[in-house]
């Protein structure tokens, strides 16, 4: 017993000497880029006083970014150490580090050589003697957790393919912050198979409610920015999740792991200028969210490009401008068969319509200038005037010009195709039922859609916000200028910037990728903006790759709108069409997928639950198999020791029994974070009786669609009738607020218990 203590204390102090020499490590790189970053900012001329700036701002862009790196991984620097069968061993951490002599002495856990430790099982041990696991409590070694690959020895249990389990559950056991973590040193195995899948093409990772979805996802992401790095910090990386909670609830984890450039955004900020949050009531959501929708946000279009009812008549200074018809449809033909976006294709129209316009200016001036009417005896003068037939084409073009300028022409030429923005046709076309009524393809129930003008913007009408203005286009040849003027910039700025970063040593490192990243990074649009900070503003920004969260939620129409953010289709899918509670979300990843990917994407099924104890998950089965019959919910990792209860209150006192019963749940879970999940008629009344609740504080109030993707240590959920009957989603909802508990989970009711949780402990009642 003596002796295994010391032998344990022993390799606790060996493993301290090295952990401390890794933090000497880190503090040195510290210094070194805040020395770096000194001189980068002090740095003056010798160079062209332009160059020097070029040059200061690169290498001082590229050092604070390092030291943000550098310090971001101060917590659990090292947390992991394998031992080979040929007497290597690496030590890996949140960071790559060197010692003085360059030697690797800790590898960055997203590194190939970091892979053994993740992937290595008691059947596959991939060349592994043995797994440590280290637990630091700030820079010391607190603990040390083995796991020696001997077959013999080891359990052949049902999870075989559970890595470090001891120190996964320490750290499932842990009381929630109220925001997500990272994981990198419990990562399993089935979840790494998702992180290092390739960058190309798309992936599905489907999987049940607390399978590691959203944190496997952003170590994804962290991933392949270390691994791509050239191409992805070039084009960016898009991370779309459900709602703004949920951003917030996961905002953490990619700066923890040294990413702080990843686009996050919901579908409701997707398009530049809008911060649609509302949704849409389910009858409406299915209607917007259908692809026909696309074929009416271009029949709205084309329903603004006119011809006038008869002739095209207009009064100018006595004179009546006559274009017959025929013209005006044979004008309005040609422009929309260049197939240029509406506002393109309006400028030629424009341009054919005022020649039409003069023409019918000099025949209408023709008409008044009658010969016999003019007192002359110039026998020349008595042939017919042909003043339309004598203009030229630069007379023609300057009575264009000319015509442009007169309201009344510029008037009828806006009524016939007018310049349109996204909002205004969109808001136009939901507040004019006579329209909808003409553009809607029978058997779609436009009538649900019509709502008072000036109404807010909800998450449904993005999607056809972005349909519009893909079709409506906009006038990008001052863009275009700008752009060919920065391209013979641009070779100038990419040599300066290999250069710079050759004589910092940056290059060597491999820290920062390559140089015309830094030289895109620096030139930006003249404004310093990151890859990130101009691909939010910019519609038309093709990410390198996109990451969808909740992935079940999104119609057919905002599939549309995430697949123009990614030509290149390189995707990472994250859901489970099991808690789809949208109506116009996805009952089948195929269904949604394929029509862009024509079944070209790849599946990964994670099947553990490493949220959600056994018990609580036995009454959440019941609920998944009421609604998807056969369906089993993903396997629980452990057991939470507490059985979830009903507790039910006399009619009419929710949500005041609210108060205590969260109360009462904080008081039990001590520290961590309660969750009161609400059916959506209750939400507003117990949004009162908790005024401060939010997901910093200790009892966050929320409705289930707000809950998504969230866990608390303890969830209250109250009106389960309520969520059940709240919208045709009502069972998946219900699941979805079931499966939020980490530790422990109360039901309130006021009437009977629905009879799908006749699984709870017959509850005690207040
Ligand atoms: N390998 C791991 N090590 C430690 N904790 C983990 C690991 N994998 C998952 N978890 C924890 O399990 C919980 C659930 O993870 P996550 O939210 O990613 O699941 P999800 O599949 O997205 O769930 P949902 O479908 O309900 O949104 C989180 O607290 C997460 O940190």
């Amino acid at each position: 017993m003596a002796n295994g203590q010391d032998a344990r204390s022993a390799a606790l102090d060996a493993e301290q000497r090295v952990v401390s020499m890794l933090y000497t490590r880190l503090d040195a790189a510290r210094e070194q880029a805040r020395a770096a970053l000194r001189e980068a900012h002090g740095r003056g001329g010798g160079l062209g006083p332009g160059q020097a700036m070029v040059e200061r701002e690169v290498t001082a862009a590229e050092q604070a970014r390092r030291l943000a790196q550098l310090e971001a991984v101060e917590r659990g620097l090292c947390f992991g150490r394998v031992d080979d069968t040929r007497g290597g061993t690496v030590y890996v951490g949140r960071i790559g580090l060197r010692d003085e002599e360059h030697e690797s002495v800790l590898i960055d856990w997203r590194a190939p050589a970091a892979r053994p430790f993740y992937v290595a099982t008691a059947t596959d041990p991939g060349g592994l003697v043995r797994r440590r696991h280290l637990h630091l409590k700030e820079r010391t070694v607190a603990a040390i957790d083995d796991e020696v690959f001997d077959l013999e020895g080891m359990a052949d249990g049902d999870r075989r393919t559970l890595v470090g389990e001891a120190a996964l559950l320490a750290a499932l056991r842990r009381g929630r912050t109220g925001r997500m973590g990272d994981v990198v040193a419990t990562i399993q195995t089935e979840q790494d198979r998702v992180i290092r899948s390739s960058l190309q093409g798309a992936l599905v990772v489907q999987g049940g409610p607390g399978t590691g979805k959203t944190v496997a996802a952003l170590h994804r992401a962290a991933y392949l920015l270390y691994t791509h790095r050239d191409t992805l910090e070039r084009r960016g990386v898009l991370v779309v999740g459900p709602n703004p909670m949920f951003l917030r609830y996961i905002s953490q984890v990619l700066p923890a792991l040294g990413e702080t450039q990843v686009v996050m955004s919901t579908l409701g900020e997707l398009f530049p200028g809008v911060r649609a949050a509302a949704a849409d009531p389910p009858a409406v959501a299915v209607v917007k969210g259908d692809p026909r929708m696309a074929d009416v946000v271009a029949a709205a279009v084309a329903e603004r490009q006119r011809v006038p009812r008869g002739d095209l008549e207009i009064e100018l200074d006595g004179l009546t401008l006559s274009v017959p018809r025929a013209v005006c449809v044979r004008l309005r033909d040609r422009a929309r068969a260049v197939r240029l976006p509406h506002n393109m294709a309006r400028k030629l129209y424009v341009t054919e319509m005022l020649k039409e316009l003069a023409l019918a200016e000099a025949r209408a001036l023709e008409r008044s200038l009658r010969i016999e009417d003019l007192d002359v005896d110039d026998p020349e003068l008595t042939e017919p005037l042909d003043l339309a037939g004598d203009l030229d084409e630069v007379d023609v073009e300057l009575a264009a010009a000319r015509l442009w300028g007169e309201p009344p022409v510029r008037a009828a030429l806006d009524a016939l195709w007018p310049e349109l923005t996204p909002c205004g046709l969109v808001g136009d076309l939901l507040s004019a039922s006579d329209t909808l009524w003409s553009v809607c393809p029978s058997g779609l129930d436009w009538e649900v859609l019509v709502r008072p003008e000036g109404s807010p913007w909800t998450v449904g009408d993005v999607p056809l916000l972005d349909e519009a203005a893909e079709l409506l286009g906009e006038d990008d040849s001052a863009r275009r200028v700008a752009a060919r003027r920065a391209e013979s910039e641009w070779a100038e700025q990419e040599l300066f910037a290999r250069e710079v970063l050759e004589t910092t040593g940056l290059l060597e490192e491999g820290v920062f990728g390559r140089a015309d990243v830094l030289a895109e990074r620096n030139a930006g649009d003249g404004q310093g903006l990151t890859t990130a900070d101009r691909a939010v503003r910019d519609r038309t920004w093709a990410y390198g790759h996109v990451i969808v969260d909740e992935a079940q939620e999104l119609s057919p129409m905002a599939w549309r709108m995430v697949m123009r953010r990614v030509p290149a289709k390189s995707l990472t899918v994250v859901g489970d069409v099991a808690q789809t509670g949208s109506a116009a979300g996805a009952r089948d990843w195929g269904e949604m997928l394929d029509p862009y990917l024509k079944g070209r994407w790849r599946v990964e099924r994670l099947l553990v639950n490493y949220r959600t104890p056994v018990e609580i998950m036995r009454v959440a089965a019941d609920v998944l198999r009421s609604f998807a019959p056969g369906q089993e919910p993903p396997e629980s990792v452990r057991e939470g020791g507490t059985p979830p209860r009903a507790v039910r209150v006399p009619p009419g006192a929710l949500p005041g029994a609210l108060p205590a019963l969260a109360a009462a749940e904080l008081a039990e879970i001590g520290e961590g974070r309660v969750g009161v999940v609400t059916s959506d008629r209750l939400r507003p009344q117990a949004g009162r009786l908790f005024p401060d609740a939010d997901l910093d504080s200790p009892i966050a109030v929320l409705d289930v669609t707000q809950a998504k993707g969230l866990e608390f240590d303890a969830v209250v959920v109250a009106d389960p009738a309520g969520i059940l009957g709240q919208s045709p989603m009502g069972a998946q909802d219900l699941y979805v607020a079931l499966t939020r508990a980490t530790r422990r989970l109360t039901v309130v009711h006021d009437g009977d218990l629905p009879e799908v949780l006749s699984g709870l402990a017959a509850g005690s009642t207040t």
